[in-house]
């Protein structure tokens, strides 16, 4: 019999069929957003066919076989957001699928999501069943966000349309700790229970003894959000530990700030990033996007400098704390857009955020790495290819990317060419492309 992941999802949810009913399901399973019901037996053909996909994007392009990096292909997501439906007193997860022959979206009921890791499915549940309990942390309950990590730390995220107060906050911290007792409940380790702050305060590495695909070990934080409005109980963020090429590295993953939902892969990525850039040592790397130090913290050791730049502000901050807090301290950050970099780049101009950056003339930028949103490069920003020996393009978007290498094809070649199944059972795929510039092939 086919294994589902609906009835071997986190035993917090056991019961309950992801879909509610099986018509919708199957409606789902021909769906793209198809992550609700999930058939590990056709892992395989899916990575093939998002695999065939990026190829057909590069037809006619010069192209080296693709490296293909494979995802767990279960509960390999360490964050996800759910909407919550309010019936009368009673209120469960939904979400939204397009499904064949329907021009909207429809809504499906959602129980457990079984690309989620096993501690956020615990969350889920557990989340529900307290609302159920309390009046206080159900009404005009909106989103849940929920955020794992490998290291076994975890955050809560309840999105609400009212002001929250004392009373809420008061039923806000039983849920605390009834979600720190579940998790160390599952994970063997005692009853977890106190509401004793984070052990992560501070950035550091807080690595906890689980492994493998975002197990609990009880370490919970609980954030409200409502308009204008943010409380955090403790911390408002968690710290994720990646091993990357036989070393641990610590990240601050901040509440609302991007960060890569499959660790996994993540750890794929950066050990990828590091090998194709490796004997870089005796020149410089400009990185643009580099949100909270993911690439940068990864490959601070392989260069002489690196200039980093992101345009938000918590972001930055947290950059600035996994720089800190894994030694890498020969970056330089500033906080700007790509395109106002590349505008001062481009002109040798000066700016007040890049105060305290070494004179251009000193600086021997020789690698670039970009890791955009699904847009691509800016047209400011395309230009900054052409200004560079080797280009790591880092992309979560193949049809953008092929627009954007194709518009340095003349100049450079793609050396090296990577496929990463973060976002299994999805149209979504992350690719990575390694170019250098060909022979003759000038600024
Ligand atoms: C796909 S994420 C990659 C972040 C990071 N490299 C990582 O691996 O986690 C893209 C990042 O680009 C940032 N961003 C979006 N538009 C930007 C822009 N115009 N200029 C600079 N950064 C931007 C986002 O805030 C986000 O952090």
């Amino acid at each position: 019999m086919p294994r589902r992941a609906a009835v071997t999802a986190a035993g917090a949810a056991a019961a309950a069929a992801p879909v509610a009913d099986p018509d919708a399901a199957a409606a789902l399973a021909a769906g793209d957003a198809n992550v609700a019901v999930v058939r590990p037996e056709q892992y395989d053909a899916q990575l093939e066919a998002n695999v065939a996909r990026v190829r057909g994007l590069f037809q006619g392009f010069e192209l080296p076989e693709p490296e293909v990096h494979r995802s767990a292909p279960m509960h390999y997501r360490q964050r996800a957001e759910f909407r919550v439906w309010h019936e009368g007193d009673a209120c469960h997860y939904i979400m939204f699928a397009r499904v064949p022959g329907c021009s909207t979206p429809r809504r499906f009921r959602l129980d457990s999501f079984p690309v989620g890791s096993e501690a956020m499915n615990v969350i889920m549940s557990e989340v529900m069943a307290a609302a159920a309990a309390s009046g206080q942390l159900r009404r005009k309950l909106y989103q849940v966000n929920i955020h794992t990590t490998l290291s076994g730390e975890a955050m809560v995220a309840l999105v609400y349309h009212k002001r929250l107060d004392e009373a809420w906050e008061s039923e806000a911290r039983a849920l605390r700790a009834r979600l720190r007792a579940a998790l160390a409940e599952r994970h063997g380790g005692g009853s977890g229970s106190s509401s004793s702050s984070s052990s992560s305060g501070g950035g550091g590495s807080s690595a906890g003894s689980s492994g493998g695909n975002g197990s609990g070990g009880g370490v919970v934080h609980v954030i409200g959000r409502s308009h204008k409005q943010k409380v955090a109980l403790d911390a408002d963020f968690v710290t994720e530990v990646l091993s990357v090429n036989g070393r641990d590295l610590a990240y601050k993953q901040v509440e609302g700030a991007f960060s890569q939902p499959n660790s996994g892969v993540s750890a794929k990525m950066l050990a990828w990033a590091q090998d194709v850039t490796r004997g870089s040592g005796g020149h410089d790397l400009l990185e643009l996007y580099c949100g909270n130090g993911n690439f940068t913290v990864a490959l601070a050791p392989c260069f002489r400098q690196v200039v980093a730049t992101e345009v938000s502000k918590s972001s930055v901050e947290a950059a600035r704390a996994n720089l800190d807090a894994n030694g890498a301290h020969n970056v330089f950050i500033a906080r700007m857009s790509s395109a106002e970099f590349t505008e001062t780049w481009r002109a040798k101009g000066t700016r007040n955020r890049l105060k305290g950056l070494a004179p251009w003339e000193e600086l021997r930028l020789g690698t670039l790495l970009v890791d955009p949103p699904r847009a691509g490069l800016d047209d400011e920003s395309r230009q900054l290819l052409r200004d560079f020996e080797r280009v790591v393009y880092v992309s979560c978007n193949p049809e953008t990317l092929a627009r954007d290498l194709r518009s340095v094809e003349g100049s450079h070649r793609v050396e090296r060419f990577a496929v990463f199944d973060a976002f299994p059972y999805t149209e979504h795929i992350e690719c990575g492309a390694y170019l250098v510039r060909r022979q003759g092939g000038g600024v």
